[in-house]
């Protein structure tokens, strides 16, 4: 027989990587360098984010039809819906040749993000599975606040379990210990994925693409568990899906089945606030209200993102900040021309651990004296 012959089948299915990794850890400093590769031609990206208001895709540089928020909440509460939903028109759309062909799918996880669910929507719905195959979880890890949030978030330990790949990002900011440290823990939770150190978001295309099949018989054991429980309610969201409706069943048939109970994935004590302020804010005032906030509060912030609208600058100011750490500030090019930022008023999300939006309040407005805008009725 001919080798050629002989040879598997070349799986022609979409490759999909999912991108994760703690809030604050990178991934979008990662993405928007993948973003200039060539190997990132052709692919498409899909966005997702924790908090009311959108802000990653206005960070993102990529302004087309093959960028895709998934803005129904996190994307491992929302797999079934959003994600099938986004595969399923990417797929149908490059199908009637509205867009090119996809050479790749690219899924950028809210930092809360249980890689569990979207690993096993890919393997197991039907549609799905037949098109697109899992090329690999790559876990972003911060490598200056990344052992804190192993010990603290379950989050940030199956994402680190679940990996394939770990990029250990900032190392440009963090110490060889604080390094070693945390490589020796990612380790012990995942022996098996190889650990690459990132400074910047300069990671090679090689370093992203081409796990291969997903390989649960590589990882923990707990891995294979968390996928088996996923499985099940893969199952059981398709066979109600396939249920018909009461007014169809014969008299004395099964009763439907009860709906699914909502998975309680997140920590219900991590909430996310939307600050805004519609006038213009002094950069100085802003800045000193922002640092006391996070000199008070910083052990329970998890993450603060922002456009601003400061006084005497036509630009918006992309502000960023990881716990008690605030990153230096950035201006995009120009204010987005849509909603909620078309009407250019400044929007500040935290994410935060067991603390009340008041406290914020009292410092932006109470001491500060910045006027927050109310919240809508
Ligand atoms: N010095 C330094 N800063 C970095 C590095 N990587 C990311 N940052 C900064 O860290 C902050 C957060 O980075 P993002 O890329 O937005 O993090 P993310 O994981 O996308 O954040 P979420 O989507 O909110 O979870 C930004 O201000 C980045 O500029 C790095 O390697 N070195």
């Amino acid at each position: 027989m001919a080798a050629e012959a002989a040879a598997a089948p070349a799986d022609r299915r979409i490759p999909v990587t999912i991108l994760t990794g703690f809030l604050g850890a990178g991934k979008t400093t990662l993405l928007n360098h993948l973003l200039r590769l060539p190997e990132m031609a052709g692919a498409a990206v899909l966005i997702n984010e924790f908090g009311e208001v959108a802000v990653d895709h206005h960070l993102v540089n990529k302004v087309d039809d093959t960028l895709v928020v998934l803005d129904s909440g996190c994307i491992c509460c929302s797999v079934q819906g959003d994600l099938v939903r986004a595969l399923k028109d990417l797929f149908m759309r490059a199908l009637r040749k509205e867009l090119p062909p996809l050479s790749r799918i690219l899924i950028e996880t809210t930092g809360l993000a249980d890689p569990a669910p979207v690993v096993s929507t890919l393997m197991e719905e039907p549609f799905i599975a037949e098109r697109y195959r899992c090329d690999g979880v790559i876990t972003a890890v911060d490598a200056t606040h990344g052992l804190g949030q192993l010990g603290e978030h379950r989050e940030a330990v199956r994402q680190a379990a679940m990996a394939d790949r770990l990029l250990l990002t900032k190392c440009d900011l963090a110490e060889a210990g604080a390094l070693d440290a945390l490589a020796q823990k990612l380790g012990e939770l995942n022996p098996s994925a190889e650990q690459i150190r990132v400074q910047g978001g300069e990671v090679a295309a090689a370093a992203m693409f081409g796990c291969g099949l997903y390989d649960v018989g590589a990882k923990r054991a707990e891995v294979a568990a968390w996928l088996g429980e996923e499985k099940a309610r893969v199952l059981e969201a398709r066979a109600a899906r396939l249920k018909p409706p009461l007014s169809w069943r014969k008299p004395g048939s099964a009763a439907a089945p009860a709906p699914a109970v909502p998975v309680a994935r997140h920590d219900e004590n991590v909430r996310s606030y939307v600050f805004t302020f519609s006038a213009p804010l002094s950069w100085f005032g802003f800045s000193d209200a922002l640092g006391l906030i996070l000199q008070v509060h910083g052990d329970r912030i998890l993450r603060v993102k922002g456009l601003m609208n400061i006084a005497g600058d036509p630009l918006p100011r992309v502000v960023q900040c990881v716990q008690h750490v605030a990153y230096p500030p950035a201006s995009l090019p120009a204010w987005p021309d849509e909603p909620p930022y078309d009407d250019r008023r400044s929007r500040l999300v935290f994410i935060v651990r067991d603390l009340p939006r008041s406290e914020l309040e009292s410092i932006f407005f109470g001491i500060a004296g910045i006027p927050v805008d109310p919240l809508p009725a």
